[in-house]
């Protein structure tokens, strides 16, 4: 109680404080209500970093400049700790095993992002397959509704042959735990916050107070795991053995985790280990890769004036390929890409990517100084809207602002998936998405295909911008209109 009235106390030196009205609640309201705007208006009036007073506790924000600061120097400023607090996945792992954020880290980058050639043809059979389930003909013009949640059941299926591979990819129950489970563990969110007035971590102490009760969100999807996969993961040891240097590694990470392993025994101890190294990759990539085609695709709904040049050059690829695509067809698909990295920065969040300062203090460069234990969060937008990147222009949707044509006819484009300090959608430095490659082109593909098949328009004929909830950017709810293009 102690902590309703008490006024945080701030150092000498630190980023400006912005003053508010109400001493309990602070910034709280403004911020969750419309945190663009506020965060605007703060930046303009007390430069950056600043601090806001949200939910009981002091947090700095970073803009443009110092937003770099953080994210190049990730030894002091640290990720897993700042999002833990917002999102307490890592306990609920934790109460199955030990989880290594580093490793799983490389384990994408070099797994799944460097493979991507392996996967592309089992991607684009499964991307089909999925779309004529959930699209099917459109023969007249059908409204579609609840797109993210259609495409992170469209999503899931190539990503559960990516990580559990074709045999255990079949099992439909899989595929649906895949998508709920993400649900299930939003709800961690949604304790009251008022309890972060009282004290952060009693907020956090009531989140995963279910986990202390032995009862776990996650559980029974690791419960379905165990009983749909473990035969075919003893089937594989067996083979292993029986084959020994004979042996060929199926290419998924299933059999990558299998081969990492020391042991041989598929006991219970063996089972949580695989489950929460493979579910940590599928948390990490349906709901995002969901999320994002579903902005891309309001994006290119909305605005008719975008259509033919990215149909046109969709077509040329798909009879070049005779619709087989490879990566390098992927490549290819320029306009698009310039496309996907606009909607990319049009879509970046308000705020986000907290992280905790761990070292004794931390010195911004214009001279202003943060405590240790210190939420230090993202201003995204305003590396995502500056003009010091995108000029006068910076809130227009111009995706060919991400191609320069010179006169000699070369044309260079800045790839989706690279980031660099104008755009960090996929963060940036040491702890930047490393799952990037292979979401760029699992998305590029799922819009080639359907932009190649349907028209897609939006209800009402107009852009239908993105909602902000918390501080995440989310795909409208209004619907969206399919029609066949070959009728
Ligand atoms: C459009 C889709 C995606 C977006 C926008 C996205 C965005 C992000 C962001 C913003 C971060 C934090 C980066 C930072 O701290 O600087 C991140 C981390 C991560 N992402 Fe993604 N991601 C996407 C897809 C994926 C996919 C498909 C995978 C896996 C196959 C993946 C795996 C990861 C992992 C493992 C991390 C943690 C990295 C670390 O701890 O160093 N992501 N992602």
């Amino acid at each position: 109680i102690f902590n309703l009235i008490k006024r945080p106390r701030i150092g000498a030196n630190e980023p400006p404080l912005v003053p508010y009205r109400f001493p309990i609640i602070g910034h709280s309201y403004s911020f969750s209500h419309d945190t663009g705007n506020f965060l605007k208006k703060c930046k303009e009036k007390y430069g950056e970093p600043f601090s806001l007073y949200i939910f009981g506790n002091v947090r700095t924000f970073t803009g443009v400049d110092s937003t770099p600061e953080v994210l190049r120097n990730s030894e002091i400023f640290d990720f897993h700790m700042g999002t833990n607090k917002v999102f307490p996945i890592g306990d609920v792992l934790r109460s199955f095993t030990e989880i290594n954020t580093t490793y799983m880290a490389r384990v994408v980058h070099e797994q799944v992002s460097s493979k991507i050639n392996i996967y592309t043809s089992r991607l684009q059979k499964e991307l089909l397959f999925g779309i004529d389930k959930f699209f099917g003909d459109c023969k007249e013009p059908k409204v579609f509704r609840d797109i993210q949640g259609t495409f992170s059941r469209i999503i899931a299926k190539p990503v559960a042959n990516v990580i559990l591979g074709e045999e255990c990819a079949q099992f439909e129950d899989i595929i649906t735990s895949f998508t709920v489970v993400e649900n299930e563990l939003q709800k961690l969110r949604f304790v009251p916050k008022i309890l972060f007035f009282i004290h952060p971590s009693l907020h956090r102490f009531f989140a995963t107070l279910p986990l202390k009760f032995g009862w776990n969100p996650i559980s029974r999807h690791r419960d379905l795991f165990v009983q749909r996969c473990k035969p075919i993961i003893e089937e594989r040891i067996r083979q292993r053995k029986e084959l020994g240097e004979e042996y060929i590694q199926k290419e998924d990470l299933l059999d990558f985790f299998i081969s990492e392993s020391e042991k041989d025994v598929v006991d219970n101890e063996y089972m949580n280990k695989l489950f929460v190294n493979l579910y940590q990759i599928v948390f990490a990539s349906i709901s995002t890769t969901s999320r994002f085609i579903s902005l891309a695709l309001f994006d290119y709904s909305g605005r008719p004036e975008l259509w033919n040049e990215i149909y046109e050059e969709q077509l040329k690829i798909h009879n070049e390929s005779n619709g087989i695509l490879s990566t390098e067809d992927v490549n290819k698909m320029v306009k698009l890409d310039c496309f996907l990295k606009e909607s990319f920065r049009y879509s970046t969040d308000p705020a986000g990517l907290p992280h905790t300062l761990v070292s004794d203090s931390y010195t911004f460069s214009n001279g202003t100084t943060i405590p240790k234990g210190r939420d230090v969060y993202v201003y995204m937008k305003d590396t995502a809207f500056n003009n010091i990147f995108f000029g006068e222009t910076s809130n227009d949707f111009q995706p060919n602002r991400h191609i320069t044509s010179y006169r000699d006819g070369k044309i260079i484009h800045t790839p989706a998936a690279r980031i660099d300090r104008s755009f960090i959608t996929f963060g940036g430095g040491k702890h930047a998405c490393p799952g990037r490659f292979f979401a760029v082109v699992e998305i590029k593909m799922c819009l080639h295909k359907l932009i190649l098949r349907y028209k897609i328009r939006t209800e009402n004929g107009k852009i239908e911008p993105p909602r902000v909830l918390s501080l995440a950017t989310f795909p409208s709810i209004s619907g969206l209109i399919f029609e066949n293009r070959n009728y």
